[in-house]
């Protein structure tokens, strides 16, 4: 079932003599189990907004937003969010930073740890448990960060540009280990880029979003990180004819919105 948002709008108020903002118009929207959905789009056109929505941290002006059928009421564990600035402690060590969540949960040191463990290993971190996070590369920061969010075994992982403070190389890293993660766990994501190319390789629906107002503008299914996780390499698929055809039109389609707004 996932993820359903019906007919969902978001108007900000009026604040210091501004007009009110439509950051979402009547938007529509299914997440299905395992669905990997990219959302992408000029500054302002909202994903920020659909994020909080579905992380139940804002509830819309008007529509629905239903997790497994059941209304998104506020957020909860099984919906954990990835931000680009990763929000870790920094007076504590790795295992400190990922096992943080499960012991505000009240969850026995034992357990904790075992789980903390279990994704500091997926996410490629073990030598690191004791290491201060403040000594870590930002690369590693944000695996610590993914791996924090998935401690609590989240239903949908929702992130919200996470690479885009990584250098060429670390980003093409960190999106290679994210789809393995997800094709490993089996969750659903929700993940908000900039970067049209990092959105066609990391998706399986692409969400191509408009401004002014928010609204959601195109969907696209995308074949290109199943053929990944099925063992072809990220570079041939992002050389690939189809997917520099499908970049082409989507780069189209979003200048086209700009001109148009
Ligand atoms: N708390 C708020 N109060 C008033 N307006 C807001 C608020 N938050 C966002 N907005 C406005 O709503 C619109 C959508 O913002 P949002 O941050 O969701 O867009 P975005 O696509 O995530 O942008 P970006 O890519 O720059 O992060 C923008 O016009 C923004 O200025």
């Amino acid at each position: 079932m996932g993820l359903e948002i019906r007919d969902a709008s978001v108007v900000y108020p009026a604040a210091d003599g501004r007009a009110p903002v439509e950051a979402l118009s009547r938007v529509d929207l299914t997440i299905r189990p395992g669905e990997f959905a990219v959302a992408l789009g000029a500054s302002g056109c909202g994903k920020s907004t659909l994020l909080n929505l579905i992380a139940g941290f804002l509830a819309p002006s008007s529509g629905d937003i239903l997790l497994n059928g059941k209304p998104v009421a506020g957020p909860s564990a099984d919906r954990s969010v990835v931000f680009q600035k990763h929000a870790l402690l920094p007076w504590l060590n790795v295992v400190e930073n990922v096992a943080f969540g499960l012991k505000l949960q009240g969850r026995p040191r034992a357990a904790r740890q075992e789980v903390a463990e279990k994704f500091i290993g997926l996410l490629g971190l073990s030598g690191f448990e004791t290491s201060p996070v403040y000594s870590l590369s930002g690369g590693m920061q944000q695996r610590v960060g993914i791996a924090r969010a998935l401690t609590s075994d989240p239903k949908l992982l929702l992130m919200d540009e996470p690479l885009g403070a990584l250098d060429a190389l670390t980003r093409e890293k960190a999106q290679e280990l994210i789809l393995n993660i997800w094709h490993e766990t089996q969750k659903s994501v929700f993940f908000i880029t900039h970067s049209v190319e990092e959105a066609l390789f990391m998706g399986t629906k692409l969400i191509v979003m408009s401004p002014r107002p928010g609204r959601i503008a195109h969907v696209f299914d995308l074949p290109f990180s199943k053929r990944f996780c099925d063992g072809q390499s990220a570079r041939a698929i992002k050389a690939s004819q189809d997917f520099i055809a499908l970049r082409e039109d989507v780069l189209a389609i979003i200048f086209a919105d700009e001109e148009a707004a």
